[in-house]
């Protein structure tokens, strides 16, 4: 029998102070990623860091890097974020002319490959892809902003994805990110997500790690409940 997935809590450096990221980064050293959101207000209306800030971020981080690319022009970016040696490197499928390359290009240079899907973008095309991949991410609020409210909507997409993860055997982890509380991780965790992106549930509580602790339980408990 195959060992059981575990829940991991990636928080989203998105809702920390920026002028301490060093500090925020201290709080959450219980995490099991930290979640990295890049935007270049082409892709989406925002605009955060890009990758000479994520590079340094590196340096410092206690936990190992989770970068989502909001960007376009990906397939020319997101290879020098795997270069920095970052753990896990996601790119949205709608900014990518060739996601299977794009995937492939990640691995050979050391980084996991995550492919992002927004809420409207449907999983079925891309199932045959998921042997590229190492996580999937399902966006569970339109991707741009933090802080927004978790969509229900998204929750039959990550049924369906889990279901074709089980039914391949592939090893393919399902992220969600967006609207993650303590209330709407169990219905995300029931329905297949493994890990949660939470920037808002995290770093706006008075102790982030017990935040965390907390989340991941939850989540845990709602995807062994699932019968996994
Ligand atoms: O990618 C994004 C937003 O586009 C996220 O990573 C948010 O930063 C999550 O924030 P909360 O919804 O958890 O506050
Ligand atoms: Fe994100």
């Amino acid at each position: 029998m195959s060992k059981p997935l575990a829940c991991c809590i990636n928080p989203s450096i998105l809702s920390a102070d920026f002028v301490n990221l060093e500090a925020e980064l201290a709080r959450i050293a219980n995490a099991d990623a930290v979640h990295v959101d890049v935007m270049d207000n082409r892709f989406v209306p925002n605009l955060t860091i890009g990758l000479p800030v994520v590079e340094r971020i590196q340096q410092v981080s206690p936990v190992p890097l989770d970068a989502h690319l909001m960007i376009a022009d990906v397939d020319r970016w997101a290879p020098l974020y795997a270069d920095a040696g970052l753990d896990s490197v996601t790119f949205h499928v709608e900014a990518s002319d060739a996601p299977i390359k794009l995937a492939r290009e990640l691995r050979a240079r050391g980084a996991k490959a995550g492919m992002a899907l927004r809420p409207a973008t449907a999983v079925e095309p891309y199932l045959d892809m998921l042997p590229e991949l190492d996580m999937l991410l399902i966006m569970t609020v339109e991707p741009g902003f933090g802080g927004q409210s978790f969509l229900d909507v998204t929750l039959p997409k990550i049924r369906r994805a889990r279901a074709a993860i089980e039914g391949s055997g592939v090893n393919v982890a399902i992220q969600v990110d967006g609207g993650i509380t303590e209330e709407t991780i169990t219905r995300a965790a029931e329905a297949g997500a493994n890990i949660f992106v939470a920037g808002s549930a995290v770093y706006g509580k008075p102790s982030p790690e017990d935040a965390i602790n907390s989340l991941r339980a939850k989540g845990q408990l709602a995807f062994g409940q699932a019968g996994r």
